[in-house]
């Protein structure tokens, strides 16, 4: 378990995490998300003490992470997979990494063998493709079996089995009753992989709350409506004060309205439906609605923009956050 506490970091006059407090449960893929800037790399680099909180705390099975003996053991992490000595091969990154967390050598060859690395386990990791540094960064994280594991974006570099074989080993890991963090700017991907969703914006807490919980409580209720009588229906749907949009192929689209009360409309006037059904948000659509005021950086006709407060952008613009690739 992961347990923040008005977690808070400064730097000079930017306010890069505000207060956050939250826990992170074992047996779960929790995810955590947030616009470009939001402060994730910040708390997790917390989370690991490679930051000094200005204020508040956090506990890593009810202990500061100074306190672990053998950090490993406790917490792996992938923070940034690039982070590797280039000249040792990727056994002996490892090797290093468990002879100073008391891991027996053993377990480097286990290690390699789950990540798909060991044919190229004594080539230079210097010499390595971000997805297999990725991998590298992952056999990392699992050397010392620990029972809690962050992922800052593991899934950038990967190729799509990659993707889906990090997908099926967070949840595999979470399913072992382990805590799993994890965070990415692939709100398709994060929408299979988490249970959980942490979210920020501008260093402070948004939501945390269930995957479900969430998308249901930053969507629109959306109604799509198909039938031969798409006059009538409007009327009716006119009339009771519903406005229904049309689209392609004869469909009709209602937002704000339950499919409930439209079915009933419809029987009353006896208009034949074909089709009557609730459109769910995506992850990418709700997560878009929640943190609208809390995009801080914004592409505008090729140029970066800052927005220094809370409110839109000042002019029409699109955020980076959702389903783009972050180069690390
Ligand atoms: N060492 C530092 N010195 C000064 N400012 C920093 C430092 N590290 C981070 N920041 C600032 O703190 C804020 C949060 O950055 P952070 O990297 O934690 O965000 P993030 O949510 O991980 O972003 P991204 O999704 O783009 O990786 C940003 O405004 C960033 O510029």
């Amino acid at each position: 378990m992961i347990e923040l506490e008005g977690l808070t970091k400064r730097y000079g006059d930017k306010l890069a995490v505000d207060n956050l407090t939250f826990t992170v449960r074992p047996g779960t893929v929790t995810g955590f998300l947030g616009p470009n800037g939001a402060g994730k790399s910040t708390t997790m680099r917390m989370i690991l003490g490679l930051d000094h909180p200005t204020a508040g705390s956090v506990r890593i099975d009810g202990r500061r992470y100074q306190e672990l003996k053998d950090p490993l053991t406790y917490i792996g992490a992938l923070l940034d997979a690039k982070a590797v000595h280039g000249g040792r091969s990727a056994y002996n990154h490892l090797l290093c990494l468990a002879q100073s967390n008391g891991i027996p050598a053993r377990r480097v060859d286990e290690v390699l063998d789950i990540v798909g690395l060991t044919p190229v386990a004594r080539k230079k990791a210097k010499n390595f493709s971000l997805g297999m540094s990725q991998r590298l960064g992952i056999a990392a994280a699992l050397l010392g079996d620990p029972r809690i594991l962050m992922f800052d974006e593991p899934v950038n570099g990967l190729d799509p089995e990659g993707i889906q074989w990090i997908r099926s080993l967070m949840k595999s890991l979470a399913a072992q009753g382990r805590t799993v963090f994890v965070s990415s700017h692939l709100m398709s991907e994060m929408a299979l992989t988490a249970d959980h969703l942490v979210v920020i914006g501008q260093g402070r807490l948004l939501a945390d709350m269930s995957m479900a919980d969430f998308i249901a409580q930053n969507s629109q209720c959306r109604v799509r409506i198909r039938t031969p009588e798409r006059e009538r229906m409007l009327d009716v749907l006119h009339t009771a004060g519903i406005t229904a949009v049309e689209k392609d192929g004869g469909l009709l689209e209602v937002e704000g309205s339950r499919a409930e009360r439209i079915g009933e409309l419809a029987a009353e006037h006896r208009i034949v439906l074909h089709e009557l059904s609730s459109q769910q948000s995506s992850l990418e659509e709700a997560f878009m609605q929640l943190t609208a005021g809390s995009v801080e950086y914004h592409a505008h006709t090729g140029q970066a923009q800052q927005t220094g407060g809370t409110g839109p952008a000042v002019v029409p613009a699109q955020p980076v956050a959702a389903d783009t690739k972050k180069e690390s």
